[in-house]
């Protein structure tokens, strides 16, 4: 039997701001349906390492690899910009923290999530609208908001709206970036329980960049540690976090216990 493919792996990756080294020497794989957790303080290199796996920074020095859905390994260094770009609409999703970044505000609910089948060919508008109505459901908003522009929705209702527009296309491979950021605690916790079964149900490999303790816990099988740039610690999610070993990831874990 052969052993299972990383679907995604990141070797010696460096990305620097003149002398801020963000991401210094990071290397990890990925395995299919897996939830990959990343948590650090402000400015420990997350939201970097996030944007350069998703190609939108370049970086200095470093590997990324994706075996795609054909089963061929893909070279990112090696890829064209327009067949990078391919992938980020079919294959890879990207949950931004603000959904006002990762939605467009001028057109309707439906045609948001519509417009991404579009990219990918679909043509018939029934079809198009049945799907649109499933995935709305799906994130728990009513069909009646499909015609709405997504302006008028709360935030809650915007972050799963932006998470429907991204599964659509049914992508194997998510990078989220803290998407419960700047929710209230009780629509973030919805939102959470939503994320967890959408995940689970739909075999997402996912790359979850966050700052909160309680969201990794909940959603991450697996564990990184960031600080100044580096993978300070790495394991599985309840080991790390019940046992922490680096006296950071030991600080982190004992800030989120005071009430
Ligand atoms: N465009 C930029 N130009 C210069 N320095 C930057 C830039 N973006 C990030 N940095 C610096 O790189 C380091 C890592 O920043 P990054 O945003 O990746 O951290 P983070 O862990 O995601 O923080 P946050 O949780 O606040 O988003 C920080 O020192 C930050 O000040």
């Amino acid at each position: 039997m052969n052993p299972i493919e990383p679907l995604l792996t990141v070797k010696n990756l460096n990305k620097s701001y003149g002398s801020t080294q963000a991401c210094n020497n990071i290397s990890f794989n990925l395995y299919p349906s897996q939830v990959l957790g990343i948590v650090g303080e402000s400015g420990s290199g997350k939201s970097t390492l996030l944007k350069a796996i998703a190609g939108v920074l370049p970086v200095e020095t470093g590997q990324i690899t994706y075996l795609n859905r054909q089963g061929k390994c893909l070279d990112f260094q090696q890829i064209s910009e327009s067949y990078r770009r391919q992938l980020m609409r079919t294959e890879w999703g990207f949950v931004q923290q603000n959904p006002r970044d990762g939605l467009r505000m001028n057109i309707t609910a439906g045609a948001n999530i519509g417009e991404r089948l579009m990219d990918v060919g679909v043509r018939n508008y029934g079809k198009i609208r049945q799907e649109v109505a499933y995935w709305l459901e799906q994130v728990e908003i009513d069909s009646r908001w499909m015609d709405e522009l997504p302006i008028t929705f709360s935030g809650g209702m915007q972050q799963r709206l932006q998470i429907a527009r991204v599964l659509v296309t049914k992508p194997r491979l998510i990078l989220m970036d803290e998407p419960t950021g700047g929710l209230d605690v009780s629509v973030q916790a919805r939102l959470l329980d939503l994320l967890r079964s959408l995940v689970r149900n739909l075999h997402l490999s996912v790359i979850l960049v966050t700052h909160d303790i309680g969201v990794v816990r909940l959603l991450a099988h697996r564990l990184f540690v960031m600080k100044n740039g580096k993978i300070v610690e790495c394991g599985l999610t309840d080991q790390v976090l019940d046992d922490p070993q680096h006296p950071y990831t030991q600080q982190l874990v004992s800030a989120t216990l005071i009430p």
